[in-house]
């Protein structure tokens, strides 16, 4: 079927061009003709999702192993089940574009009584709704949709967050021409003199340092500084940490990475190196509750220089008008001329120690995964005992770890899974889940096996919500969950499903499926037996730490 070239064709080639290549969605009146076009469409590949709410996950699971992503829905009843996840993607600065196929202009301008609004002809609700979870937002026209949306997808590409674009159908359905030239994503301009104050105070606090440590985290790596960083490190003797957002940043193999610094709950030799440091430089961090377990961080700001997406400070000063792409180089440069004084605390980063076998607990839990796991791999953990015991993992090389430790919806990792091994279908996508959080997003394991993805789900079966029980009503019913026969899911879910399944119950036999599923011929669901009350470390610190803070505050 030949298409006329219509507005939906323009948006689909300017994905395209952003590296988006598949888009996550379900259908819906509203969006169908457009859908038309995006099964036309040479590059873009549709990527059907069991619901909206997982299919946001799954955008923005992509988005975090691609660059950026994409998500399709209908108006009202598809939009608004996103919503959580656009939100997670806002707050953990992921750019996800968010389409919402909507009613034709003219029902919408005479006010109809239509189905998926609230009846009161009012069409401008959800867009509303969506505005505190998108950095651009457009109701696109006939007149306006080109050039609204490059400046949306612009905007998102700049600021590294959701987009939302209202495309009613006979927009999309509307003849246009072909983009007449690239989308122009600019740096912004460079304000000399911030530059050159900014260099002069980084130098004058650095000078006087023997000891400087670099601090970076997740912002550094959405804002594509990652490789410069690695590089930094490599030309210099640097100790440098993460944090538990930004982990798989830096090539934790290398002799001058520290660890994952998480205030109290860090590693003693890691915080001690953080926290002393003459100098520390922090590059894209954000010192939120979980990843300071409760604010236990202490960072004296006169001893910091900090660089942000549009920020950079020196002590107490701040250049406004700095990004960090140009900050960086500069910083950079400043060191290259003082890093042969620098000292080195001679101290990496260790790996889990071995554990005894026998019955699973947390503790051979973890050990196991940190013997188990190979370059290359992508691992997810979902916010419950599995993103509070990750951070302790020394990865191997060019691990991705993915967790969502701000927003922490649980559930979020599956779909974000299904989105990262489409977004990566080499790689081994492992992901680690509770069992009260699988309850949500469930349904993408049949999307995963229908799309024939081979991933390795552990699936924690813990007899409900751990980490609620370490911090309140331990023996509460609130806290149990229905059991479910996990198992025998994988077949329910796909009615070709050539998933191997196993329960486990011994550490050897976690790490035998683990073995067995580096071949890669099936999808994997090992559900893991753990004690109904055991959790790591980590979590047994911040149950701690907002305890002492209840006391006092
Ligand atoms: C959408 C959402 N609802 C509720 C919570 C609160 N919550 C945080 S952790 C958790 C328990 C998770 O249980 P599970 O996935 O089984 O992990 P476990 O701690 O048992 O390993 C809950 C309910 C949340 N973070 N997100
Ligand atoms: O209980 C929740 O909803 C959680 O997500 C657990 C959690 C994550 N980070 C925290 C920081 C302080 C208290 C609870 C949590
Ligand atoms: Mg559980």
């Amino acid at each position: 079927m030949q298409l006329t070239y219509t507005i939906g064709d323009y948006l689909l080639d300017r994905l395209s061009a952003l590296g988006i290549d598949h888009l996550f969605g379900v259908p819906g009146d509203y969006n169908l003709q457009f859908l038309d076009h995006v099964i036309a469409h040479d590059s873009v590949c549709w990527v059907g999702c069991a619901n909206e709410l997982n299919a946001a996950y799954a955008a923005d699971g992509y988005a975090r192993v691609q660059g950026a992503g994409a998500l399709l829905t209908t108006y009202g009843v598809g939009e608004l089940s996103a919503i959580n996840g656009t939100a997670g993607s806002f707050a953990e600065y992921v750019p996800v574009l968010h389409i919402v196929g909507a009613p034709r202009t003219s029902a919408q301008q005479r006010g109809e009584l239509l189905h998926h609004t609230l009846g009161d002809g009012n069409f401008s609700h959800f867009y509303q709704m969506s505005g505190p979870v998108s950095c651009s937002q457009a109701q696109l026209t006939v007149d306006n949709a080109c050039r609204e949306i490059d400046r949306v997808l612009q905007e998102m590409i700049a600021h590294r967050r959701p987009a939302y674009l209202m495309l009613p159908a006979d927009v999309a359905n509307a003849p246009t021409s072909p983009p007449g030239c690239p989308l122009a994503v600019e740096s912004s301009v460079v304000d000399d003199n911030q530059l050159a104050e900014f260099k002069e105070q980084a130098q004058r606090l650095l000078r006087n340092s023997r000891r400087v440590v670099l601090l970076a985290d997740f912002l550094a790596q959405r804002f594509g500084l990652q490789q410069q960083l690695q590089a930094w490190v490599e030309s210099q003797p640097l100790p440098h940490a993460t944090m538990l957002m930004g982990k798989g940043l830096f090539n934790e193999q290398h002799p001058e990475f520290i660890g994952t610094y998480c205030g109290v709950a860090s590693d003693k030799h890691t915080r001690e190196i953080v926290e002393s440091a003459e100098t520390l430089i922090c590059v894209g961090t954000r010192f939120t509750d979980t990843l300071t377990v409760g604010f236990t961080h202490q960072i004296d700001p006169e001893k910091t220089i900090e660089l942000q997406p549009f920020a950079a400070r020196v002590g107490n000063r701040w250049f406004s008008g700095l990004s960090m792409q140009q900050a960086l180089p500069a910083l950079i440069d400043v060191t290259a001329a003082l890093a042969s004084q620098w000292v080195s605390p001679h101290y990496s980063s260790r790996p889990i120690p071995k554990e005894k076998q026998g019955d699973l607990t947390q503790k051979n839990f973890w050990s196991t995964i940190q013997e188990q796991l190979q370059p290359g791999d992508i691992v997810l953990a979902d916010q419950g005992t599995s993103a509070f015991g990750v951070g302790a993992l020394k990865l191997p090389r060019d691990v991705t770890l993915i967790v969502q430790p701000l927003w922490g919806s649980i559930g979020f990792t599956l779909p974000a899974a299904f989105g990262a091994q489409t977004a990566a279908p080499d790689r081994r996508v492992v992901l680690i889940i509770g069992d009260g959080a699988a309850q949500l997003t469930i349904q993408e394991i049949g999307s995963m096996m229908r799309d024939d993805q081979r991933l390795v789900i552990l699936l924690l079966n813990n007899e409900g919500y751990t980490v609620e029980r370490a911090i309140h009503g331990p023996e509460e019913r609130y806290n149990d969950i229905s059991l479910w026969n996990w198992t025998q899911l994988p077949q329910a879910l796909n009615l070709d499903s050539q998933a191997q399944c196993w329960r486990v119950t011994q550490a050897v036999q976690l790490k035998e499926a683990l073995t067995r599923s580096e071949q890669r011929d099936r999808l994997t669901l090992v559900e893991v037996m753990l004690p109904k009350m055991d959790i790591p470390d980590f979590l047994r610190v911040l149950t701690q730490s907002i305890e002492a803070r209840n006391q006092t505050a």
